[in-house]
Formats: structure tokens, sequence, C-alpha cells
């Protein structure tokens, strides 16, 4: 039986960016071959990995997505397995991800249910997002689930609990990648130059009126700037200044109000401090809808277990799991994994009780979705 503490204590200690998830892949391979029968099919795409277990009476394919790349964060936990990797980390638990998936792959060999599974180890969740190129490629094809489910740990929430909701769970999202370009000089001599340390710093604020003053207060949008960098020394003004963020919308057509407002202040501080700014959006993810009826069905999978159901609220968070759930139905929940830190902090620490917890409500799931 497989450890689950101890493959997910290895896979935290190894987290890779989006698509250069090598280990990882070549860490998960190990595992599933170790499971792997006649009835277990496996297909590598990219740096992920697709395993297809055949069922019993098959009349449909029910995935599963895990996601599997780290975050570039310096972990700070303390912990004896911290990440290996200088300046990467498992920060959103996708080590959890993965563990949960090969837990319930080894049950799903043990015990085969009426129809097929497909358990989905996709790469670049973080960015720059794996989900839809993958659905579109010819491995995916093969073997294309006529539903599909996923989860996502939930610091904030108690070991034993999971919470999802029917419609929309997760914002549309889009990254936000702003260069700045004026004239340095010497700090004795600002009117020599063109700042981008001040202009940036100016766009920063400003640009946090764009929702304020653009967005139906009704339906929720934030801009976040998670990154600002300018100038190399104390006393010398910075020549280039460069800003990265991510905007998060409730309405898909909120994402390009923001970006029109957006477009409209770059036009206006090029010309207010004399310099040019270049925007990037980067990777851009579709809201993550989840179909009310499969929501029912969850919630009937838990009856009887220990695990207790919560309605959840809709996040700003963003997934790729979005394209999936727009063009299969499907769903996605929050699992309560009782962390004080949260999400994309260096000190997140999830129980790793609800490995457990996680297997047992994916397991049951399954059973349930299947005929
Ligand atoms: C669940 C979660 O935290 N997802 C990430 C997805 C990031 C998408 C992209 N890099 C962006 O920032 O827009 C999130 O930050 O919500």
């Amino acid at each position: 039986m497989l450890n689950l503490q101890h493959i997910r204590r290895e896979l935290h200690q190894i987290p890779e960016l989006g698509f250069q998830e090598k280990k990882t892949q070549q860490y998960l391979l190990k595992i599933i071959k170790q499971l792997q029968t006649e009835k277990v099919s496996i297909q590598v795409w990219e740096t992920g990995i697709l395993v297809f277990v055949e069922g019993t009476a098959p009349t449909k394919t029910i995935g599963f997505r895990a996601d599997i790349d780290g975050l570039p964060i310096t972990e700070q936990t303390g912990l004896p397995f911290s990440s290996k990797h200088e300046g990467k980390m498992h920060a959103c638990g996708h080590d959890f991800h993965m563990t949960i998936a090969l837990g319930v792959l080894e049950q799903m060999i043990a015990e085969p249910i009426n129809d097929h599974c497909l358990f989905i180890f996709q790469p670049a969740e973080e960015g720059p997002g794996g989900a839809l190129p993958l659905l579109q490629s010819e491995a995916f094809q093969t073997w294309r689930p006529d539903v599909i489910f996923a989860l996502h740990i939930a610091p904030e929430l108690p070991v034993g609990t999971v919470a999802s909701k029917p419609g929309l769970l997760f914002a549309n999202t889009s990254e936000l990648f702003l260069d700045f370009t004026g004239k340095g000089g010497h700090a004795a001599y600002p009117h020599l130059t063109k700042d981008m340390t001040v202009a940036a710093s100016s766009f920063v604020v400003q640009m946090q009126q764009i929702v304020s003053r653009n967005i139906n207060p009704l339906e929720a949008a934030v801009v976040t700037i998670g990154k600002m960098e300018s100038g190399f020394v104390q006393n010398a003004i910075a020549e280039t200044a460069r800003l990265e963020g991510t905007i998060r919308t409730q309405h898909p057509n909120s994402i390009q109000t923001v970006k029109h407002q957006l477009e409209k202040l770059i036009k206006g501080y090029e010309i207010a401090y004399d310099c040019k700014i270049e925007v990037d959006y980067g990777a851009n993810y579709y809201q993550v809808f989840n179909q009310p009826d499969m929501v029912q069905q969850f919630c009937e999978a838990l009856a009887g277990s220990n695990i207790r159901y919560q309605e959840a609220e809709a996040a700003m968070t963003g997934e790729d799991f979005g394209y999936m759930v727009k063009e299969i139905p499907g769903f996605m929940f929050w699992l309560g994994v009782n962390s004080p830190y949260g999400l994309h902090h260096a000190q997140l620490n999830p129980d790793e009780a609800a490995l457990d917890i996680g297997v047992n409500a994916v397991t049951r799931t399954f059973s349930t979705l299947s005929h």
C-alpha cells in the first residue's frame, strides 16, 4: 500500500515551475508503474501524465485532474522536508493534489468501478497554463473524459471539511506585466531624467481606481501588483521599472473592461512621464463554473462518511481547470487542510491528515458518478 505521507513529503521537496516538471514527472511515473496492471495505460504529455484505468462495465470515462507545478517562492516553513529547489515551493498544495490522485489511483486499480477512470497529472497551472493545450492535445482526445472533477486545498477550512457550490467558484484571470522605460541618471539631477520608480509607483496607486470607478460594485474584480522592480543602486535614478500582477473578475466581460481602462491609463502615463510602457497579459484563465447537478452528486457521495460538506463562496482565485469545465461537465471542490498561513504563503503548512480525507472524498465521488 502506498505511504501517502512519504510520497507527499518527497514531492514537496522537488517543486518545479510550469512545464519544467521533469523530476516530478519521473517521480510520479515511478509510483504509477509500481501500480500498473494490464488494465492501466499511461501516456506522457509534455511534463504531464495521463493514466487510464479500464472500468468493469463502462459507459463513460470519469476524469480527475491534479495539477503538478510549484511556485517561485522561497519556502520558510523550516520543515525537515522543505523544498530542495532554491526559490521554489509547493505553496499552493499541488504536492497534496498529486498525492491524493495517486492514493485514489491505487484504490481504483484495487477495486475498479464500472466506468473508465482517467487521472490527469497536469503541468503549469500557476502559469503559463497547461489545461488548455492539454485539452487540445492528441493524447487527451484518446481518452477524453465525459465528466471531470478536481480539488484544491483550502488552508482556512478544518481537516475533515470540504466545500463547493453550484455555478461560479473561481474567477476569470489575466496575468499582467508592465515594462516602463524612461531615462536614468544621477540621483541629484532628477530634472535631467525620466524617473521610472516614480512613474511605476504612481501607476500602481492610480490603477487601483480602475475597478472602483469602472466595474459594477456588485460584480467583483481585483487588480493586484505582486512584484515591482526598478533601479540598481541607491543614488541613481531608475531608467526602467517592471510591474508584475494579475487581474481577476467574476464576470468574463469585466476582464476586457479592466484591460481597456488600463491601456488608457498607460497612454496618459506615457505622456505625463515622457516614457514608454509595454503591456503583456501573459496567461489568461477562464472561470471555473461548477455544473450544479454534479455538485449535488458530490454531496450524495459524501453521505454516510465522516466528511462534512459546506457551501463555499465564489473566490477570486484562478484555475485553468476552468477551460476543462467549459468543455466537459464537471466541478471543483475545496479540501480543508487547516493551515494558519494561506495559499501562496512561504509558510503554508497543510495538515497531512487531510490526505486520507481527500482520497476518501475523491474515491466516493468516482463511485457515485459511475453508473
Ligand atoms: C488556485 C490558485 O491560487 N491559482 C492561481 C492561478 C494563477 C494564474 C495566473 N498566474 C495569474 O496570476 O493570473 C492564482 O493565483 O489564483
